[in-house]
């Protein structure tokens, strides 16, 4: 579970998040501007300047008042970017395991090895193309195989399908869902597009100006 509970000032409002998320998908929906993004960069700890805590399963990943602050990359929390963020020079293989101990050739102390995960993607056909040779809907998939292969136990997902085609969209959609439902971890989503949200939702946070409005 993870409990957030903070305030980050920005230039033109304070962004004032308290929720607490079970194994579900919460979405993050609202205009532009309203904070979403920075939300989901505040937990993964890539943001300084907040007033609050983090709590996930029972760890403190940032408290002001503790001066706790784990680094971003120990916070066991996966992040899947609007663009994909794939090192463009590094095959799918390798940027699956980038950041990995041993990377392709070890399991060290992960439970999955980079094979199974290829083959979670339906992408093992794809594994020594660079990201310039994939498409947007096989980028996508290598992005989340990527968050997934360190096991984290949280994935931020920010506008993970807005790049794609309405009918890869769709198929993805039930794919993403899927998969919450197999990794029981939260996931928390922003997405502007309404039917997704429904769709893909199990609650639903509006943000506007920093302000959290729950819709369901
Ligand atoms: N590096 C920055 N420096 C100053 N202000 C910033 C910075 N990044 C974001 N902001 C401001 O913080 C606010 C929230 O931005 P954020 O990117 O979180 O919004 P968002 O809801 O994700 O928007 P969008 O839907 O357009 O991606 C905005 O008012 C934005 O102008």
């Amino acid at each position: 579970m993870l409990r957030a509970n903070f305030i980050k000032k920005l230039p033109a409002f304070d962004l004032t998040v308290d929720f607490e998320i079970n194994d579900e998908i919460v979405v993050l929906c609202g205009p532009s501007g309203a904070g979403k993004t920075t939300v989901l960069q505040c937990l993964a700890g890539l943001k300084s300047g907040i007033r609050g805590q983090i709590q996930l399963n029972g760890r403190t990943l940032f408290s002001s008042e503790q001066g706790i602050n784990i680094p971003t990359r120990l916070r066991k929390i996966g992040y899947v970017f609007q663009d994909y963020a794939l090192f463009p020079h590094m095959s799918v293989k390798r940027n699956i395991t980038y950041g990995i101990p041993g990377g392709c050739k070890c399991r060290g102390d992960y439970r999955l090895s980079v094979l199974e995960v290829l083959e979670m993607f339906h992408i093992t056909h794809l594994q020594d193309r660079l990201p310039a040779q994939l498409s947007g809907g096989e980028k996508q998939r290598v992005a989340l195989a990527r968050a997934l292969m360190t096991e984290p136990e949280l994935l931020l997902l920010d506008e993970p399908l807005s790049a794609l085609d309405p009918t890869i969209r769709f198929g993805l959609q039930k794919e993403l869902k899927e998969l919450q439902r197999q990794w029981r971890i939260p996931f928390i989503l922003v997405t502007h597009d309404m039917q997704e949200a429904q769709f893909l939702g199990d609650r639903i946070i509006r943000l506007e100006k920093g302000k959290q409005l729950q819709i369901n």
